[in-house]
């Protein structure tokens, strides 16, 4: 498959999406990244290498970093993670509040950000040093260590993150939080301000794409079952109250964040990872989910 012809033909065909959303502005320092930024990465589990455009740029990865989280929780907890988290869409924005009241403190799924904070929460209670810990983590799988905390990014969500901050009062009010409420705020901005690129994300997503095995040095990160359901979470609860549409136009498990980027799997094959900077009104990249869609359907590959 000529992947790399597909993706500069879909890097022009996205083009006229260009202008139709809008960069994040609710974090301040992602409102200083230029508009115009667009690239592609494909990491293919036989080992090669794809790329157009601002590939190599780094960016802040937002929610997407809420899967490297579950990634981490998961085997620790094994199936008891799911007693304080649960695997349902929730049809809601990331940021809701409303039906954490009615499920009394046990948020939806990990996807959302009361279900990330109480991930980051568990993440907190293993681990001494949770914020060294989720550096090394994605290092060790994007092969890269010039992945790094964007310290400007989490000052700003920290400076304006009183929405986050409500959740984690919430929950810790229904025992569904152990640490301090600004340990988990502080963690949980350190792992979304994390800033790396499309190859790198691409290269550690190939982990979702390889039942669990790290691709490059055979290591069992997650067992197979593990694996499969983070993938089935992401192709649920991926995209918000947008999940349903992805999997509808594009058909692959994935997971998006307001800097833009969004990454997705194509089981013994593939990742990729896309990067956009303007969001449309589900907080996902615009230009990004067309790109996707696209390359399923020029590729006619997707889980379906
Ligand atoms: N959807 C996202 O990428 C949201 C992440 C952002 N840091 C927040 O907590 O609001």
């Amino acid at each position: 498959m000529d992947y790399q012809g597909i993706i500069e033909e879909i890097a022009a065909l996205v083009r006229p999406e260009f202008g139709k959303g809008k960069v994040a502005d609710y974090i301040p320092a992602l409102a200083k990244v230029p508009a115009s930024k667009f690239g592609i990465a494909v990491r293919t589990l036989s080992g090669d290498t794809f790329q157009v455009g601002d590939a190599e740029e780094a960016f802040s990865i937002q929610s997407i970093s809420k899967v490297f989280a579950l990634a981490q929780a998961y085997p620790i907890y094994g199936e008891a993670l799911w007693e304080r988290v649960g695997m349902e869409p929730s049809g809601n924005p990331f940021n809701s509040l409303v039906q954490l009241e009615y499920e009394k403190g046990i948020p939806r799924n990990p996807f959302i950000n009361a279900g990330a904070l109480v991930i980051t929460d568990m993440l907190i209670e293993h681990f001494p040093k949770p914020k060294t810990r989720m550096l090394d983590f994605i290092r060790e799988l994007s092969g890269s260590d010039d992945v790094y905390y964007d310290y400007e990014v989490t000052r700003s969500e920290r400076e304006f993150g009183f929405t986050n901050a409500a959740l984690v009062n919430f929950m810790k009010s229904h025992y569904n939080i152990k640490a301090p409420v600004e340990q988990v705020l502080d963690v949980y901005f350190h792992q979304c301000s994390v800033a790396m690129n499309c190859r790198e994300l691409a290269s550690a997503f190939l982990l979702l794409a390889n039942h669990g095995v790290h691709p490059r040095n055979g290591q069992r990160i997650l067992t197979k079952s593990q694996a499969k359901r983070i993938n089935a979470i992401m192709l649920t609860c991926g995209f918000y109250d947008e999940a349903g549409e992805f999997a509808f136009c594009v058909g692959l498990p994935g997971k998006s964040g307001v800097g833009g980027g969004i990454v997705a799997v194509i089981p013994n094959e593939l990742s990729i990872a896309v990067w956009s900077p303007e969001l449309n009104e589900h907080g996902n990249s615009q230009a990004g989910i067309k790109a996707l869609e696209l390359f399923t359907t020029m590729t006619e590959m997707s889980i379906f």
